[in-house]
Parts: C-alpha cells; structure tokens; sequence
C-alpha cells in the first residue's frame, strides 16, 4: 500500500521523538526524501564548495533525480519506520526478567512469557501526554515483535489512567491550533491503530479507576482484568468531546446501543462489577487479592502454546479489521473539529484553572 499525505505527516511527528541521533547520513536522507516529496527534484542553486553543510544537503537532495514524488514520500515513511522499530526493539529484547530504563512514562518489562506495559506517571494519574502516546506505541511494536506469549497492559499506583493528558493542548505549533488538532487526530488515529493491529493476545489489567481514551480502547483488548476499585468512566459530553478508540462501535457491540449511550453520551460511570455485567470486563477481583490472582492466572495462560493464541486471535479479530480502521479515521477526524469547538476549549481550561474536575 502506497504511504499516504497522513502517513508522511505522521512519520515527520515521528522523526522528532527519535531517542537516538540516527547520525548524520540518515539525516541527510531523510532531508533529501522529505524535499522531494515535498518539492520535486532538486531546485536549489549549488551552494559553493565551502558552504560545507549546504552543500552536503544539495548533493543528498541531487543525487535523487526525477524520483517521483509519491516515491520519495513512500521512502521517507519507510526509513522512519525502520529508524523507530529499531529503537524500539533494542529497548524491549526477548529474554527474562528483564526491566527496561529507556520510556519516561512506561515500565516495560518481560518477564515468564509475558511483557508489561505500565504505566508510570502516577503523581498525574497516569495520564497519557504527547510524549507517553510515542512510548505506548513504541512499546506495542516491541512486544508484538518479541517473544512472549501475551502482553499486559497495567497502571502505577492507585489510577490505571486518567485518560489523556488534557495540558497536551496548551502545547500550541508555530501552525496554530488548527495545526495541533490536525496533529493530534494523526497521533490519535496512529495510537488506536495500533491496538486494532496488535497480532497477540492483549490484556487489561485494571487496578484502578480508568477515564477516557483509556476505558474506549479496551473494547480492542481480548481480556479486561479489573480491581473492585476500578470505575470506567468516558465523560465526553462534559468536556466537549465525543468518543474515540473505536468505542462508537465496539460499545453498542459489546453491551447494546442504550448502554453504551448512557457512558458514551452521558458520561455514566460504571463500577468494575457494573462494567463487568456489561461485557466490557471480563471479570473482577477483590483489590486484597487482584494482583496476586490475576498475575497466578495470567502466567498459566501464557506457557499456552502461542502461535495457536496468535492465530485464534486473528480468526476471532481479523473480520473487523478493515471496519475498526474506518472507524477509527473517522472518530479522529470529527474529534479534530471537536477540540476547535468552544464546548471543548472551555471545559480544558476549567480542568487546568482547577475551576473543574471529573
Ligand atoms: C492528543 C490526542 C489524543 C486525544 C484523545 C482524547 C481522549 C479523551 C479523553 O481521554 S477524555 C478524559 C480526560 N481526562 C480527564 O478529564 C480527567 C481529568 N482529571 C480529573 O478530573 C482528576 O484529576 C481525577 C478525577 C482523574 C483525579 O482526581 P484526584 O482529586 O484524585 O487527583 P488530582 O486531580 O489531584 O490529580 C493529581 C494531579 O494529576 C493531574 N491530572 C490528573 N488527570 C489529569 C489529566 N487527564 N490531564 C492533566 N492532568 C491530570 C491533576 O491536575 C493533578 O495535578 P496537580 O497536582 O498539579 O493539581
């Protein structure tokens, strides 16, 4: 499939969240797809000689001819993705019991079959920034690479998440804040993407109350594990918005269209036996004993043979693919017109003046 406009976008925002310098030759490759695509052959002036760095730039930008446009673009995204699976795979390496050091706002680990994601900005209740939407994806991409069996989902301290992170919006581009919602819907439309293509079996574990983006999305995991202390809560209407992670319609599928109304119009929120009794959990433990029994059970599960899991994970997902794709294109573009609405803007800035709260 031929790298979209989206695709490139999404690839430049990649680019500068890459951890390490991929040196200087990359850099010049990069630069000379990005001009082509963007501009066509090489249209500059030579620099002289000793314009040293000018001139190294014209001759990488030069020496790609007449390579069309739509090519140069399609290289661009694939060297960007090459560049970010690399980082991610040296961050998250088969083996056992191996903590890694490297994600700001994510402990990964793996460890008996299993690799964790956690979440880990606790003093803000998990929720997810710019930057944590990066190291999610990048850490999705490791473990569907290495070699555990199943891949857990979990938050540090008493949250799992508060959703995202609602300061993301007062970090305003050169562009305006037309640009940034066009930003984030590419960020949005990247981060659930990846959920609805993650190839092993995903599971949630629960331990605290859940908001937003991250209650939507677990309607993409295979199982949800929840603390009696957790409550799912989506208050899109309260703050302007409406719903994303594909929940517009894994909701009315799970637990029927009035259910869904109530927590995706309403804001209705659940308890974890509530939402548990409505499909979207599949089952809840007491806070006392919730760790202890769902890591016993999640270990068992895992020496399970696992390209058996893979595949019954395909057969059970693959028919909705193409549907949970469109889906969510279409929940990201109506949410970049939301966050330009006044309902949106206000509620944001009632939440960071501490004039509101959940
Ligand atoms: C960008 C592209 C993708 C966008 C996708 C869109 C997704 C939509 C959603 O996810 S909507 C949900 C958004 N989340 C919220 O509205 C939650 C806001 N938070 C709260 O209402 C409360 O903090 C709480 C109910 C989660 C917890 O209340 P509590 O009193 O227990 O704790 P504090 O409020 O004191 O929280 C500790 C500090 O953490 C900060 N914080 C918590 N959640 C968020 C958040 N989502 N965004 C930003 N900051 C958050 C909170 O402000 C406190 O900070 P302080 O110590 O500096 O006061």
């Amino acid at each position: 499939m031929r790298a979209s406009q989206e695709d490139f976008e999404s690839a430049m925002n990649q680019v500068k969240l890459l951890k390490k310098d991929p040196g200087n030759e990359v850099k010049l490759r990069l630069y000379a797809l990005y001009k082509q695509a963007t501009e066509g052959p090489c249209n500059m002036p030579k620099p002289g000689v000793f314009d040293f760095i000018n001139k190294a730039k014209w001759d990488a930008w030069n020496a790609l001819g007449s390579l069309p446009k739509e090519t140069a673009r399609q290289n661009y995204v694939d060297l960007v993705s090459s560049l970010t699976s690399s980082e991610s795979s040296s961050q998250v390496k088969p083996g056992a019991d191996r903590e890694q050091q490297e994600y700001e706002n994510l402990v990964v680990t793996s460890e008996d079959g299993i690799t964790k994601i956690m979440f880990n900005r606790p003093t803000r209740k998990n929720a997810i920034s710019t930057q944590m939407y990066q190291e999610i994806m990048l850490a999705l991409k490791a473990a569907s690479k290495d070699d555990s069996t199943i891949t857990v989902v979990t938050g540090n301290g008493d949250y799992y998440c508060s959703g995202n992170d609602l300061a993301n919006f007062t970090d305003i581009p050169p562009g305006g804040v037309e640009e940034k919602a066009k930003q984030s819907a590419i960020m949005l439309r990247d981060f659930v993407g990846t959920f609805i293509d993650f190839p092993k079996p995903l599971i949630a574990v629960v331990n605290g109350p859940a908001v937003g983006i991250s209650v939507t999305i677990l309607g993409l995991f295979d199982a949800v594990y929840a603390s009696d202390r957790a409550t799912f809560h989506t208050p899109f209407s309260h703050l302007g918005l409406s719903p994303e992670g594909c929940a517009s319609y894994t909701f009315p599928k799970i637990m029927g269209p009035a259910k869904a109304t109530e927590m995706l119009i309403f804001g209705k929120k659940l308890t974890a036996g509530e939402a548990c009794a409505q499909g979207l959990v599949t089952e809840v433990f007491p806070d006392s004993t919730f760790q202890k029994e769902v890591w016993t059970r999640l270990k068992a599960y895992s020496k399970l043979p696992p390209n058996s899991m893979r595949i019954s994970k395909q057969v059970i997902r693959n028919m909705e693919k193409e549907k949970l794709h469109a889906v969510n294109a279409e929940e990201s573009s109506v949410l970049q017109e939301r966050w330009l609405s006044d309902e949106c803007i206000n509620a944001t800035m009632n939440f960071l003046s501490k004039k509101a709260k959940l």
